[in-house]
């Protein structure tokens, strides 16, 4: 429980720093609106977070193109199923590619661009196991998923408040 809840956060809150660091104007732009939304009276909390739909989108974005677990844990089908046309006995070992997920180029068109806006969308509010799973689906999904958000979310804007 440890493990996973401190390393899957700091991957993602180190990626998304990294994004925002060799992206000058996404960078202005959340200052900008961290600025307007919260100031400078108190250090970012919670309750902020429902004003800042651009710090989530730039969140979604790092958990997107660099899912902190590419390869989630092993699971195991319970009954025999053909997906894409290959067989899947039952109680064969599966391991979903998150990485290869959020890169399909026949759902995503911006492999190579920063257009954050497409998560202002509202429609990855939750996953969308056919595109955008960062948690992983199913019963063994994440069990500290909108923790890990809002923990990385609540790191993330607190750096940019506070830091140039
Ligand atoms: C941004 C942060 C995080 C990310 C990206 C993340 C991602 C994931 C992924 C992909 C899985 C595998 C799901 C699957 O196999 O279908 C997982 C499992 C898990 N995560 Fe997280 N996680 C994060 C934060 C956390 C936090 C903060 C906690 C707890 C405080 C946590 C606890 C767990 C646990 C207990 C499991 C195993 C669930 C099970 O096997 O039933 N995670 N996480």
């Amino acid at each position: 429980m440890l493990l996973a809840g401190t390393a899957g956060a700091s991957l993602a809150l180190e990626w998304a720093m990294s994004l925002l660091l060799n992206h000058s104007e996404a960078m202005r732009k959340l200052k900008a609106k961290i600025d307007n939304q919260v100031g400078h009276e108190h250090l970012i909390n919670e309750s902020d977070l429902p004003k800042l739909p651009y710090l989530k989108c730039v969140m979604n974005k790092a958990l997107r193109l660099y899912p902190p677990l590419s390869l989630i844990l092993p699971h195991s089908s319970s009954e025999s199923i053909t997906v894409g046309g290959y067989v899947i006995l039952a109680s064969t070992v599966v391991m979903a590619n998150l990485w290869a997920l959020h890169k399909n180029p026949n759902v995503w068109e911006d492999l190579d661009d920063f257009k954050l806006e497409r998560f202002e969308e509202a429609a990855l509010d939750g996953p969308q196991y056919s595109k955008f799973a960062p948690f992983g689906m199913g019963r063994r999904s994440c069990a500290g998923a909108l923790m890990g958000m809002n923990m990385t979310s609540l790191s993330l804007g607190a750096l940019v408040q506070c830091f140039d």
